[in-house]
């Protein structure tokens, strides 16, 4: 419920303070993510439209409560309507969800310039840094959507979308710079079974996000290699150190990292066979070409095979150390073989935890 004093308006922050009330929410991208979200926020009571690039899409979810291409299976909320129509999905809208991969944001928000109602919030559900400008998504946002950054927010947190769209229990971070628009959101997307935790730490929740894809890309390296479960708690401790690392130099805070967005993430994308990361980095461990793992997504995105890049060069702009990412890259974009990255780790010079 809202904690909110007053009474509020909808759509817009209430003149005598208290939370915005949002009634309305259109989704951008009906991946995996966007319409498991789209389900959430419906099922929350928040009337949602989700946004289908493809016609077709749109009618089998609007008519038969279906996405086959990325939730087979799944039945989903019959109260949820998708349109292929961008106009039509933002009418109205207090709350406009981004849930295209992190490479296409831009241009995507390029295209839909002056859509998104003036008032409206934005809630990016990406986890990447742009590969040209090294920025994370919700900058993204501001600077293309011309949004002001107190009324763009992150989602982030274990969020498998499969088990999510399953209904299955979870919990997750809003955060926002303005901590009563991340209430707003949180009032807007909770269920019995997806909880939301409110969070100012947008840098920590972004970081957390973006590198924990690329730390579960070695993971997947390492079992697809043959390694246990020593090798992968080790990858996952040390994977967590240096996103903390790179996390306090950008200006997060350290706890974040301990919470949902951080440690959370981390542990269910680097041990679940749901995610296209940690698969992605299983066949490259196999000892499958980049291209054949790319093939083997069936056009799903694993975003750690861009972001090793872009987190390793905004790494290195603020001095900061990542082996374990550097190891991904080179695997990925340098053609070092998986045993020889394992060699290289493991072959540095010995320090204090
Ligand atoms: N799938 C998951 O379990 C979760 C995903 N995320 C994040 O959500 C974001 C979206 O990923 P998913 O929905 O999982 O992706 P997905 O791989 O399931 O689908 C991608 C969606 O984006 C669309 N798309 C691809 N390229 C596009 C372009 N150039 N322009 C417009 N649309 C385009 C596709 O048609 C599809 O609808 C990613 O950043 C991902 O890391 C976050 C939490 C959970
Ligand atoms: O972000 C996710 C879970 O929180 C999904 O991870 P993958 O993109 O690796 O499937």
């Amino acid at each position: 419920m809202s904690t909110s004093a007053g009474t509020p308006t909808e759509g817009s922050a209430p003149p005598g303070g208290g939370d915005r009330v949002i009634a309305r929410a259109a989704v951008l991208g009906s991946g995996s993510w966007g319409t498991a979200m789209a389900a959430v926020l419906t099922d929350a009571g928040t009337s949602t439209t989700l946004w289908a690039r493809r016609p077709e899409l749109a009618r089998t979810i609007t008519d038969d409560h279906a996405n086959p291409d990325y939730l087979p299976g799944i039945d989903l909320p019959p109260a949820l309507r998708a349109v292929s129509d961008v106009d039509e999905a933002l009418d109205g809208a207090d709350l406009v969800v981004c849930a295209v991969p992190s490479q296409s944001l831009r241009a995507n928000l390029a295209r839909w310039r002056g859509t998104f109602p003036s008032d409206a919030a934005v809630l990016s559900l990406a986890k990447g840094i742009e590969s040209d400008t090294l920025l994370r998504m919700t900058e993204v946002i501001a600077d293309v959507s011309g949004t002001p950054d107190d009324r763009v927010a992150v989602l982030s947190g274990p969020n498998l979308a499969r088990e999510v769209a399953l209904r299955q229990p979870a919990a997750t971070v809003v955060a926002c710079r303005d901590e009563s628009v991340a209430r707003s959101i949180q009032n807007a997307c909770t269920t019995g079974y997806f909880r939301p935790y409110t969070n100012t730490d947008v840098v920590g929740c972004e970081i957390g996000g973006a590198v924990k894809n690329v730390i579960a890309l070695a993971c997947g390296m390492a079992s697809g290699a043959g390694l246990g479960e020593n090798t992968l708690a080790s990858i996952i401790t040390r994977g967590l150190a240096e996103t903390i690392r790179l996390g306090e130099a950008l200006g997060a805070r350290a706890e974040t990292f301990a919470g949902l967005a951080g440690v959370g993430d981390l542990v269910a994308t680097c041990s679940s066979p749901l995610s296209r990361n940690r698969s992605f980095g299983a066949r490259l461990g196999e000892g499958r070409s980049l291209d054949e793992a790319q093939e083997a997504t069936h056009g799903q995105v694993a975003e750690g095979v861009k972001s090793c890049s872009s987190v390793r060069a905004l790494a290195a702009a603020h001095g900061v150390d990542v082996p374990l990412t550097d190891a991904v890259h080179r695997v990925c974009h340098e053609g070092l073989p998986v045993r020889d990255a394992i060699v290289a780790l493991l072959s540095r010079s010995t320090k204090p935890e």
